[in-house]
């Protein structure tokens, strides 16, 4: 039996909800062996973000390089990448060691407000990343601030798909976590097609970490050897039963319950 690999390349958050912890809990709970490489570590809890402090160039390319040799991942996430020189070296390497199977969450700001992605690295994000992604997943303001667009309904949800896909990227997924519609209505654009998935809107504030959960998801999904759409229905379940089973943990925006897609199962 051959184990498949995912690589996450993102935040550490020292919450434990959201970022490399949630990427990494989601891999485990998929039966994915899961590796990260940290670009920034994050001092938050469920109540907001404190402190950013960015890796070093050098501490992010020999993460990635020792993974590179050793343990070439079946599929792969980025999360938060802060910077426009973080962004340029992760897609520089992507593209060195040929990995496929790319999915970017586009992080830039937290739940709690906190700034996770520098607005001049937004250029970057579109020119250098984008273009090899396998998929997108940003939520509606990220959709918003990547295509100039004010999204207020499912047409401009679809205009926003396709100015991203024009931009290289194979799938686009814009979530409807932050819609106002009763069901929480996420979008999927392969470049020729559109298809949506419900579900039913949860009322919770325990939220933290619910695009980090789902994208990881969909990265061990691929690397499982899932369709795209296939892996958007497994990161659907996934992050619905998250949310739906939450922890109540902490006093803020509480992390979701990476165990609850399993022991929905049972
Ligand atoms: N209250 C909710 N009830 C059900 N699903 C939700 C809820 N909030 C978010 N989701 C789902 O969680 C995933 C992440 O959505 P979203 O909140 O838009 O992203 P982000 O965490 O990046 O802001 C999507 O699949 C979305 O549909
Ligand atoms: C390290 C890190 N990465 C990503 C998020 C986004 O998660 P959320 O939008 O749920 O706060 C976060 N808060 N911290």
């Amino acid at each position: 039996m051959t184990t498949a690999k995912a690589l996450t390349i993102a935040g550490s958050d020292s919450g434990g909800g959201a970022g490399i912890q949630a990427d990494l809990k989601t891999f485990q709970e998929l039966k994915v062996f899961g590796m990260s490489a940290i670009t920034a570590v994050t001092a938050q809890n469920t109540l907001g973000v404190d402190g950013v402090y960015p890796m070093s160039l050098e501490a992010i390319e020999q993460q990635i390089e020792c993974i590179a040799v050793d343990l070439k991942p079946d599929a792969l996430k980025t999360g938060m990448l802060f910077n426009s020189e973080i962004i340029e070296l992760v897609a520089d390497k992507i593209k060195q060691y040929k990995w496929e199977n790319l999915v970017v969450d586009p992080v830039m700001i937290a739940k709690g407000g906190a700034n996770l992605l520098q607005k001049e690295a937004i250029d970057a994000m579109k020119k250098k990343l984008l273009p090899i992604a396998t998929v997108l997943t940003p939520n509606i303001p990220e959709a918003e601030e990547l295509t100039g667009l004010n999204i207020q309904n499912m047409e401009d949800r679809k205009e926003a798909a396709k100015r991203l896909s024009a931009l290289g990227v194979s799938n686009v997924i814009i979530k409807g976590g932050h819609g106002k519609e009763k069901e929480s209505v996420d979008l999927l654009y392969d470049g020729t097609c559109f298809s949506s998935l419900l579900a039913k809107r949860i009322p919770t504030k325990n939220t933290h970490g619910t695009g980090c959960t789902f994208s990881a998801a969909i990265t061990a999904a691929l690397a499982n050897g899932y369709s795209v759409k296939d892996a958007f229905q497994l990161g659907k379940d996934f992050i619905h039963q998250a949310i739906k089973m939450d922890l109540h943990i902490g006093s803020g925006h509480g992390p979701t319950n990476h165990w609850a897609y399993q022991e929905s199962k049972r």
